[in-house]
């Protein structure tokens, strides 16, 4: 049975919980988060009674896999630590390897621990796609971000219109996607994946939206190169517990985990 050690127990986290509870391949030994509020404590006991709940894994703890989904400070706080020590995990909060070094960092954990950290697909399709099609070479990669309204709120979009009082789509923000990932923190994690995937943080061009007229979480990319042309939409449900985050991005993370534990890998 493998043993996992999740980082974030809020939108993502909790339902991850739900959705691995039960699989008798897997439990959860540890849940990880900055304070051991009621909440965590009540979704804990009934998700994963078994699991510590703590702030920080500690040194004599080895999971099997590290699993983040907690924002981007989990990087450096617990992510580079557990890949040192030689722990595998899979990762978020890809937003935050636009951070100065921060990739390379990473990379470098995982090589002194002689382990791996696999970045997710999260909220967004086609990275299998856009990571192929960067071998024959890339010449355009251009990402849409588009979210209601309320998706914005606490952001610098506050800054640049008046969210509540929006008619039409307004664009906040135009630019690469290191910038997008580095402003949109709880927003723009899809824009970093995708230019890790392909063309990179600098040269991957991001537009996003704070948009009236749609419900969903939309997502389009339009990428052109050497193999072709690839014109993706994706239309993700937000979670009920935090209209930023996507639901797709939740099955994300469970395939990931599920994968480790499954004979059959897709
Ligand atoms: N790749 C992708 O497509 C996507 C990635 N994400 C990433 O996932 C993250 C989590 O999303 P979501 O679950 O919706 O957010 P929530 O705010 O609902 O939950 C975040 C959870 O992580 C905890 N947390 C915050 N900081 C730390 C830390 N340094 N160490 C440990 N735990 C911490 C929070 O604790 P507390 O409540 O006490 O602060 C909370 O339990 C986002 O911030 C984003 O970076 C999100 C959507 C899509
Ligand atoms: O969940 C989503 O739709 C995407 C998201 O928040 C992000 O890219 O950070």
């Amino acid at each position: 049975m493998k043993n996992i050690a999740l980082i974030g127990c809020g939108a993502i986290g909790s339902s991850v919980l739900e959705l691995l509870s039960g699989d008798t391949r897997l439990q959860v030994g540890w849940v990880l988060v900055p304070e051991i509020t009621p909440a965590v404590r009540e979704t804990a006991a009934r998700l994963a009674p078994q699991a510590q709940l703590l702030q920080a894994l500690p040194g004599d703890a080895v999971p099997d896999l590290l699993v983040e989904c907690a924002g981007h400070a989990a990087i450096e706080e617990h992510v580079l630590p557990a890949l040192a020590r030689g722990i595998p995990a899979v990762i978020a909060s890809i937003g935050a390897l636009s951070a100065p070094g921060m990739a390379e960092r990473v990379q470098a954990a995982a090589e002194a621990g002689k382990t791996q950290a696999q970045l997710l697909s999260g909220a967004i399709g086609g990275i299998d796609a856009l990571a192929a099609a960067r071998v024959g070479g890339l010449d355009t990669v251009l990402y849409t971000g588009r979210k209601p309204p309320k998706a914005w709120s606490g952001t610098p979009a506050e800054q640049v219109c008046d969210l509540d009082g929006l008619t039409e789509a307004f664009c906040i923000f135009e630019g690469s996607a290191r910038e997008a990932a580095q402003l949109y923190p709880k927003n723009a994690n899809v824009a970093a994946t995708l230019s890790l995937a392909g063309l990179g943080l600098d040269k991957t061009m991001v537009r996003l939206f704070a948009d009236p007229a749609v419900q969903e979480n939309v997502h389009q990319v339009e990428a052109r190169g050497a193999f072709g042309a690839m014109e993706l939409t994706m239309r993700g449900k937000p979670l009920a517990a935090n209209p930023k985050t996507s639901a797709l991005t939740v099955y994300s993370v469970v395939r990931a985990v599920l994968n480790n534990v499954a004979p059959l890998a897709i």
